[in-house]
Parts: C-alpha cells; sequence; structure tokens
C-alpha cells in the first residue's frame, strides 16, 4: 500500500547559466551546469520517484551520453517518470525535500517552488514541503561550487482505505 524513496542530487555552478530549482527561474550571478537544465531539486525527487517503485534512477532513463536530454527541461522528464508512477497505481503521500545552498537565500522562492512541486506531482501543496539550509560556509556548497537536494517520498496506492 505504501512505497518510500529518498533522491539526492548536486550540480555544479557555472558562469552565464539560469539557475532552475524545482521548476522556478531563480534570479542569481550564476546558475547549474549539467547535460539538461540541472534542475538539482526536480533531480532529487525524480530519483526519489523512481526509488519508491523500484525502477533505478534519472541517469538509467535519461542517460546523459544521448543528446536527446541536452539541455532538457526536467519538469518534463519527472512528469514522464510521474506518468510511470501513476501507472503502478500510486499517487503522491507526501513528499519532503531540502535544497542545500550557501546562496541564493531561498526563503523569497520557496512558496512558487512549492506550488511548482504539487502540480508536477498531481497533488495539493500541503503534501509537499520544501525547505533550504546553508552549510554554514562548509563544504562545496559552502564554497558556493554548487548546489545540492534531497528529497524523501512516501507513495500511496490510489484509493486505499487509509
Ligand atoms: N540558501 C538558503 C539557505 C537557508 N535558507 C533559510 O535560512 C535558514 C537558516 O539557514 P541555516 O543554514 O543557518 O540553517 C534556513 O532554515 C532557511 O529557512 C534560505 O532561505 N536559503
Ligand atoms: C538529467 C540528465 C540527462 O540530461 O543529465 P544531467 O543534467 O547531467 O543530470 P544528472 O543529475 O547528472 O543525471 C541525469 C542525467 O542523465
Amino acid at each position: 500500500m505504501f512505497r518510500i524513496g529518498q533522491g539526492y542530487d548536486v550540480h555544479a555552478f557555472a558562469e552565464e547559466r539560469p539557475l532552475i530549482i524545482g521548476g522556478v527561474t531563480i534570479p542569481h550571478d550564476k546558475g547549474l551546469i549539467g547535460h539538461s537544465d540541472a534542475d538539482v531539486l526536480l533531480h532529487a525527487i525524480t530519483d526519489a520517484a523512481l526509488g519508491a517503485i523500484g525502477e533505478g534512477d534519472i541517469g538509467r532513463h535519461f542517460p546523459d551520453t544521448d543528446a536527446a536530454f541536452k539541455d532538457a527541461d526536467s519538469a518534463k522528464l519527472l512528469e514522464e517518470i510521474w506518468k510511470v508512477v501513476e501507472e503502478r497505481g500510486y499517487e503522491l503521500g507526501n513528499i519532503d525535500c531540502t535544497i542545500i545552498a550557501q546562496r541564493p537565500k531561498m526563503a523569497p522562492h520557496i512558496e512558487e517552488i512549492r506550488g511548482r512541486v504539487a502540480q508536477l506531482l498531481k497533488a495539493d501543496v500541503s503534501q509537499v514541503n520544501v525547505k533550504a539550509t546553508t552549510t554554514e560556509k562548509l563544504g562545496f556548497t559552502g564554497r558556493e561550487e554548487g548546489i545540492a537536494s534531497l528529497a524523501s517520498i512516501l507513495l500511496v496506492k490510489k484509493g486505499a482505505a487509509l
């Protein structure tokens, strides 16, 4: 009746890249680099969903060696995986996410990200939590070399009596 999954992702900062987190473009002096749009939060969420249904990870479904996914919109990748989740008969119970970034300040953008994640997972915003933390200037995130994200997801079988 329940399936749990967790996801973790990291992307490095680069000059002249947009910063896209949770499907939202965030004003900043640099962005994240990747084969795709490097949306570090949506990648962690996609991995959590894949983990919950026992389907490996994002790179197995969308290889970074495949030109088809060059500059891919990570929201579309997540939507594709979410269709599989729904086909297996599951819906979102809840999801809790953490963005690990020294900068920029995420607080002004959290509600917009939360709304976008809820929309992608066909859920109510009350089922989605997004938070942020610095690492107190320690490590690669603290040195502002990149951003990391974590996601923990609970899927519930549709129509299950809880
Ligand atoms: N990129 C970030 C990081 C943190 N926040 C908010 O600040 C609070 C304090 O951060 P600590 O790392 O000192 O725990 C945190 O709880 C977040 O609300 C942020 O907005 N953006
Ligand atoms: C999303 C994919 C595919 O474009 O590329 P990246 O943006 O490099 O992201 P990553 O989190 O390394 O893993 C999955 C990739 O295959």
